[in-house]
């Protein structure tokens, strides 16, 4: 039996071979395993369906089982845990595979899988089902496949990144598992990138500085409202496949941006930079966080009405040694070929490097947006930018100028169709390395006073003239789901700084309709 090679398990002679045909035999990928375990059937009391069905004569010849939990495969990237019962006539036949199969999976362990985990509940995220949904759905999956937890229920916000920058004994865990939504992961993703500079050494605060990856794999347990990292990197928000994912130790690399400004760090972000539209979105919604994620439908319809724009540059350092384009048809897939060629060879540019080649846009944009990952997300099932890639060391930098409204929501629906949103006249995208926004108007540190006075001018001025048109001076900045304080930054992106418990997105079987499979000829 070897890892990867399909587990056969036949345990009947041959004159039961016909008779029982669909009960006698099982294919099972050793790295898919969760658990096995020994059955007990007394006197004929059995605690597995299965079992029951079997014709009594055969439970008599048949005595001695085990039950071996594997991941299946259903629709849609969803995994799920099911269990196969194997029945055989000696007790000493099951020992061997009992033994067996429990080594394979030492080995797997000692390898890839995790032992022991950190994991952290946001109890106010999305629907503010996140507890429920670890007890119910998880925690029984870890403790079928023996992984020990060490559980913290956040009290307030910050407390996961907190924890993890100063107080967590990191050496005692394999991983960090987040139940949560885009937020709670970005506070997982702070806490253990400073946690992993502040060991090395390494200044955040200069925007030119290497980072140090993280040696620690995150999962993500999908609880939130848009759960946009988990879709983009699974394929599917579900609790279940999230966890049987980082049971088998998956491992799936991702770039991280660095957002700066005036040599200050500011942020991290995974997914996505938004100014103009998905930073109005964003700021909107914040006040109404008591509606659930039904707050981005409101906020969103709100946003598209008022139809800002905001004026500035944005400056760009292009990505000119990668394979793809943000224009491929082509898709990030588990075991991405261009994640693998671009990804490790990248460095971080240094300033020599980077002051070369830079691109600069000025105009008036009803949204600047980078997305760093496709953003794939149930509202969205393509994303911002379906051509993305996980770890490829770039980000896709979409600028869409001003327009008018009908045009802008042509955009907008072409995200939720097959219809390219890039090929309108008023929107352009570029893969990126590094680039800087800068509003009009921005007067370095007098920023933020220069943003609080024109916010009260602008509103004072529009509450004079309801039927006024204008755009405030200053949108914010939607990173991750969180606002930035500051208009004027700085964008790096940190190739390959995390690892996620993902393999990326499967491709989808030529047949989907696993449960009915083709006949073969
Ligand atoms: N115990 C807590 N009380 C209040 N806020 C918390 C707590 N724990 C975490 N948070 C904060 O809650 C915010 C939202 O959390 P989360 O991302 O899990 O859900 P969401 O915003 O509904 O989903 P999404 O980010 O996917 O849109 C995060 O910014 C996080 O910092
Ligand atoms: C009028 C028709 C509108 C149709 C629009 C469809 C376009 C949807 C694209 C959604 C892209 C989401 C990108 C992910 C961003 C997350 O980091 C962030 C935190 O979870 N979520 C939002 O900002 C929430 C953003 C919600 C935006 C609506
Ligand atoms: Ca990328």
């Amino acid at each position: 039996v070897h890892r990867d090679l399909p587990l056969f398990l036949s345990l009947m002679n041959d004159q039961h071979r016909s008779l029982t045909r669909s009960l006698i035999s099982h294919s099972v990928s050793v790295s898919e395993i969760l658990a096995v375990r020994e059955l007990d059937v007394d006197g004929g009391t059995k605690d597995d369906g299965r079992w029951q069905k079997m014709p009594q004569k055969l439970t008599e010849a048949y005595p001695y089982a085990f039950t071996v939990s594997y991941v299946e495969r259903a629709r849609q990237h969803r995994w799920q845990c099911s269990d196969v019962t194997f029945h055989c006539s000696e007790g000493a036949l099951r020992q061997q595979w009992i033994q067996t199969i429990r080594e394979q999976l030492t080995a797997l362990s000692m390898a890839d899988r995790p032992k022991h985990l950190l994991v952290y509940i946001n109890p106010h995220g999305g629907k503010q089902q996140g507890e429920c949904i670890y007890e119910q759905k998880v925690a029984p999956l870890f403790a079928c496949a023996s992984i020990s937890t060490d559980v913290i229920v956040t009290e307030h916000a910050n407390h996961a990144r907190d924890h993890l920058k100063t107080e967590a004994e990191l050496k005692k865990y394999d991983g960090v598992v987040c139940v949560g939504g885009d937020g709670m992961f970005s506070e997982i993703v702070h806490g253990l990138v400073s946690r992993t500079q502040r060991e090395n050494g390494v200044d955040q605060n200069s925007p030119e500085e290497k980072l140090v990856p993280c040696s620690l794999r995150i999962g993500i347990i999908p609880a939130g409202s848009t759960d946009c990292i988990c879709y983009a990197t699974v394929g599917i928000n579900d609790p279940v496949t999230s966890a049987l994912h980082v049971i088998v130790g998956d491992s799936q690399p991702m770039d991280v941006c660095s957002v700066h400004h005036n040599n200050t760090f500011l942020r991290y972000s995974s997914s996505l930079l938004g100014y103009g539209f998905y930073g109005d979105v964003l700021a909107d919604s914040e006040r109404k966080r008591w509606m659930g994620p039904a707050r981005y439908n409101f906020s969103g319809f709100k946003t598209f009405l008022t139809h800002h724009h905001y004026e500035g540059a944005v400056s760009f350092l292009p990505a000119t040694d990668i394979l793809g384009t943000p224009r491929d048809k082509t898709r990030c897939r588990a075991g991405c070929f261009i994640c693998q060629h671009d990804g490790p060879n990248l460095c971080f540019c240094s300033i020599p490097e980077y002051e070369m080649g830079w691109g600069v846009v000025r105009g008036k944009f009803l949204a600047i947006n980078a997305a760093s990952m496709s953003c794939a997300c149930p509202r969205s099932p393509k994303g911002l930018s379906p051509a993305a890639h996980l770890a490829d060391g770039t980000t896709d930098l979409i600028l869409v100028r001003k327009c008018s409204r009908f045009n802008f929501l042509r955009h907008l629906l072409r995200h939720t169709s097959k219809d390219d949103q890039f090929d309108m006249t008023f929107v352009e995208v570029h893969r990126v390395r590094r680039f800087r926004f800068t509003p009009r108007h921005w007067q370095n540190d007098s920023e933020l006073d220069l943003r609080e006075n024109g916010k009260q001018l602008f509103s004072q001025i529009c509450r004079d003239h309801p039927a006024c048109s204008c755009s405030p001076a200053y949108s914010s900045w939607n990173c991750d789901g969180e606002i930035l304080p500051h208009a004027a930054i700085e964008v790096g992106v940190h190739c390959q700084l995390i690892k996620l418990f993902t393999r990326g997105i499967e491709e989808q079987p030529l047949f989907e309709d696993l449960a009915n499979p083709p006949c073969a000829l």
